[in-house]
C-alpha cells in the first residue's frame, strides 16, 4: 500500500478530477480548470522529487488528467496506473519530454502534452547569459570581490574572451538554438556556424539581413554558415551552445573525443538536458584546459553533480532555471493545463503548436484545442479549424 500524499484540493465538486504534482506559478491554470468543471488536486510534498508510488497513490481510483514535471519517471507504469483510473491526458510542465515514455502512453491511449513557444526567448536568454558570465569570468570576479581580495585595478584582473567578431557555434537550431543564435549574432556582432539535422532557412535569412544592414553602415559585416558535421562547429566556434532534444542520437554527443576537437579557449553552454554531455569526460577536460571554460544549466545526474565540478573554477553551474522568468513559468502552467483539459473536453490539437500566443492573452477565453500534444498523429486525434 502506498503512502498517502498531501494535497490541497480547489473545487472539491468539480466533475473531472485533474491532479497536479506541483504547485505552480500563477492562478490562471487553476481558474481555466475550475471554470470547466475540474476538481484540481495539488500535491504539497515537500519532497521535490516524486516517486512513481507517489504518484500512483495521487492518481488513486478516478483520476482524468495529471500535469507533472521533468523530474517524473512517466512509463509504463504511471501511464497503467492512469488509465486503470478512467484518464486519457497528461501533460508536462515543460518542452522537453524525455521523461515520458511516449509509446507507453500510445499503448494505453493516453494524450502526452508539453508546452513549447512560452519558453523559448527566456531560455535563449539564460544561454546567452552564461555564455557571458563564462566569457568575462563573472562569477570568478564575483567570489573574488566578496571575499575582499580587490586591492586595485591590475591589467591583468580577470582577463576573458572578447566575443565580438568570434564565431558562435549552436548545435541544435530548433526554436531555442534559433533564437541564441539570433541574440548571440544581433547582440554581439558574432558570426554563426550551426548544426541541425534540418536547414534553419529563417535563421540564415536573419543573419544574411543582418550582416547586409552592418555593412550599409560601414560595419564589419557577419556571416552564417550551415555545418554539415558537429565536428565542423566543434573546431571552428569560440562559443558553442547545445540546444538539441534528448535522445539516442544526442547521448553524450559531447565526450572526450568531441570536447579534444574544440578551441582550447572555447567556451561550451548547456541549457539543454544534461546526458547530452559525457559530465566525467568535461571535468577532466577542464582540469587539463583551465583556459576552456562552461556554463552548466543541466546535469547528468540531475540533481547531482559529478565529482570535481564544483570545484572547478572555470565551469559556472546554475540549477536548471533557463526558463525560470515568471512569464514564462506561469505560461507553461496554463498550457500544460489547457493541454489536460482540453483532452478531457474532446477538443482537437491546435494547429501550429509554436504560435500558442493565443493561449496566453489573459484578457480573453483561451480557444478550445489543446496546445501541443506529441503523440496527437499516433492518436489519431483531430487537429483544431481555429
Ligand atoms: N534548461 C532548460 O530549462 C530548458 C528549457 C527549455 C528546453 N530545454 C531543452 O531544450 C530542448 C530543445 O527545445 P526546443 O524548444 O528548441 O526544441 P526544438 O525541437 O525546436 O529544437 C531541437 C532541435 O534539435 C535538433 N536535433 C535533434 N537531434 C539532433 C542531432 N542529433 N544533432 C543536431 N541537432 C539535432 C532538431 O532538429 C531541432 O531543430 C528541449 O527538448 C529541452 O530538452 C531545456
Ligand atoms: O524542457 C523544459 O521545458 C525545461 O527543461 C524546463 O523548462
Amino acid at each position: 500500500m502506498a503512502k498517502p500524499v498531501s494535497i490541497e484540493v480547489w473545487n472539491p465538486n468539480g466533475k473531472y478530477r485533474v491532479i497536479s504534482t506541483k504547485p505552480m506559478p500563477g492562478t490562471r491554470w487553476i481558474n481555466l480548470l475550475i471554470e470547466q468543471d475540474c476538481r484540481v488536486e495539488i500535491c504539497t510534498e515537500k519532497k521535490t522529487i516524486l516517486s512513481v508510488e507517489d504518484i500512483i497513490s495521487l492518481i488513486g481510483n478516478k483520476c482524468d488528467g495529471v500535469i507533472g514535471q521533468l523530474t517524473e519517471d512517466w512509463g509504463e507504469t504511471l501511464f497503467a496506473a492512469l488509465s486503470r483510473a478512467g484518464g486519457k491526458a497528461f501533460s508536462n510542465m515543460a518542452v522537453g519530454y524525455n521523461n515520458v515514455d511516449v509509446n507507453a502512453a500510445n499503448k494505453y491511449g493516453v494524450a502526452v502534452g508539453n508546452t513549447p513557444g512560452v519558453l523559448t526567448e527566456t531560455t535563449a536568454e539564460l544561454a546567452a547569459s552564461l555564455s557571458l558570465a563564462a566569457a568575462r569570468r563573472i562569477v570568478e570576479a564575483d567570489e573574488f570581490m566578496r571575499a575582499g581580495l580587490y586591492d586595485g585595478w591590475l591589467p591583468h584582473l580577470f582577463v576573458g574572451n572578447l566575443l565580438k567578431g568570434q564565431t558562435v557555434g549552436v548545435i541544435g537550431a530548433g526554436r531555442i538554438g534559433s533564437a541564441y543564435a539570433r541574440m548571440m549574432v544581433e547582440g554581439f556582432k558574432m558570426n554563426l556556424i550551426y548544426y541541425d539535422l534540418y536547414q534553419s532557412t529563417r535563421l540564415e535569412k536573419f543573419v544574411t539581413a543582418y550582416g547586409e544592414f552592418l555593412k550599409s553602415n560601414g560595419e564589419q559585416p557577419v556571416h552564417w554558415k550551415r555545418a554539415s558535421s558537429m565536428d565542423e562547429v566543434l573546431r571552428e566556434a569560440d562559443v558553442i551552445s547545445l540546444h538539441p532534444v534528448l535522445d539516442k542520437t544526442t547521448y553524450h554527443l559531447i565526450n572526450k573525443e568531441s570536447l579534444a576537437t574544440m578551441k582550447k579557449e572555447a567556451i561550451l553552454v548547456n541549457c539543454s538536458r544534461g546526458p547530452v554531455i559525457d559530465e566525467v569526460a568535461l571535468v577532466e577536460h577542464l582540469k587539463q584546459n583551465p583556459m576552456f571554460r562552461v556554463g552548466l544549466d543541466v546535469f547528468e545526474d540531475e540533481p547531482f553533480m559529478k565529482p570535481g565540478l564544483a570545484e572547478m573554477k572555470n565551469a559556472v553551474i546554475v540549477p536548471h532555471i533557463a526558463s525560470a522568468s515568471k512569464w514564462t513559468r506561469e505560461g507553461m502552467a496554463t498550457l500544460a493545463a489547457l493541454n489536460v483539459l482540453g483532452k478531457i473536453k474532446g477538443y482537437p490539437i491546435w494547429g501550429d503548436s509554436n504560435r500558442v500566443e493565443p493561449f496566453l492573452n489573459e484578457s480573453v477565453p483561451p480557444p478550445a484545442a489543446c496546445p501541443s500534444i506529441v503523440n496527437a498523429k499516433a492518436l489519431g486525434l483531430p487537429v483544431s479549424k481555429l
